[in-house]
């Protein structure tokens, strides 16, 4: 009997009312079940409290998911926050350190919108906190007044790098449409990194580390949206759940 591989993703804090809650989108954790034929593992934000060596030997895929939440800029060397900005220390406690466990331990690695972001921090790049007030760089912003379906529709096009994982998955295209839910964007490319994607107005969209022995690899936008409908992403959700599977079968054998 084959298992299927535990993917785990690990969740943001809210309040709902007056309590703490640890939680998790259901379209990410459909994307594990049913996009990548994984066992979705929901992770609490408990940072340091977690022995995250030891639940990482467990795990055969991350999954790092989007949050409104923004990443704490001191963790980068950024500017303070505007203020009424949105973070979530507890889940950078805990995803940070789990990032880099992931890759040291070679378990595969998927990373969507805040999560790609995540990576880019974990190995030591920076975030711009507004890209659409920097010259240059256009509004990657969603109209959250608009349905769901318009804000997770496709937005601007990126630019596959030539050669790349995700240019093979989108069986040679230059260019994919996308959806775009950020106000933060890539600045520092952190060392180890490969670009996969630009939008067009250059902005950093996708990457994968370099060197890793698995796949590690993340994306600004949001392939989990739908992702039946778009072949890049069932195609990009089937390649992460497979090599998570082979490291399911090392792991178990
Ligand atoms: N807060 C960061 C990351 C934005 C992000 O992850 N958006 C998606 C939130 C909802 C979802 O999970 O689909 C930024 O603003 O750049």
């Amino acid at each position: 009997m084959t298992q299927k591989p535990l993917i785990g993703i690990p969740a943001c804090t809210r309040l709902i009312g007056e309590h703490p809650f640890h939680v998790c989108g259901d379209k990410y954790v459909r994307a594990v079940s049913d996009g990548a034929g994984g066992v979705p593992l929901l992770i609490p934000a408990l940072g340091g409290t977690l022995d995250i060596d030891d639940l990482i030997g467990r795990l055969d895929g991350l999954l790092i998911t989007g949050s409104p939440s923004n990443v704490e800029p001191q963790r980068y060397g950024g500017e303070p926050s505007e203020p009424g900005t949105l973070h979530d220390p507890a889940r950078d406690a805990t995803t940070l350190p789990m990032i880099l466990a992931a890759l040291d331990m070679g378990v595969p690695l998927l990373g969507i919108c805040r999560g790609f972001q995540e990576l880019n921090v974990a190995l030591g790049g920076s975030l711009h906190q507004r890209v659409h007030e920097i010259p240059g760089y256009t509004n990657h912003r969603e109209d959250k007044s608009a349905p769901l379906t318009v804000q997770y529709g496709p937005s601007h096009r990126v630019h596959l790098t030539p050669g790349g994982i995700l240019a093979g998955l989108a069986n040679g295209a230059d260019s994919v449409a996308v959806n775009s839910l950020h106000a933060q964007g890539l600045d520092r490319l952190a060392d180890g990194l490969t670009v996969e994607a630009r939008a067009e107005d250059g902005l950093v969209e996708a990457v994968r580390v370099t060197a890793a022995p698995a796949f590690a690899l993340a994306v600004q936008w949001h392939p989990e949206w739908r992702f039946w409908d778009d072949p890049l992403s069932a195609a990009l959700l089937h390649s992460f759940g497979a090599a998570a599977a082979a490291h399911a079968r090392r792991r178990l054998r």
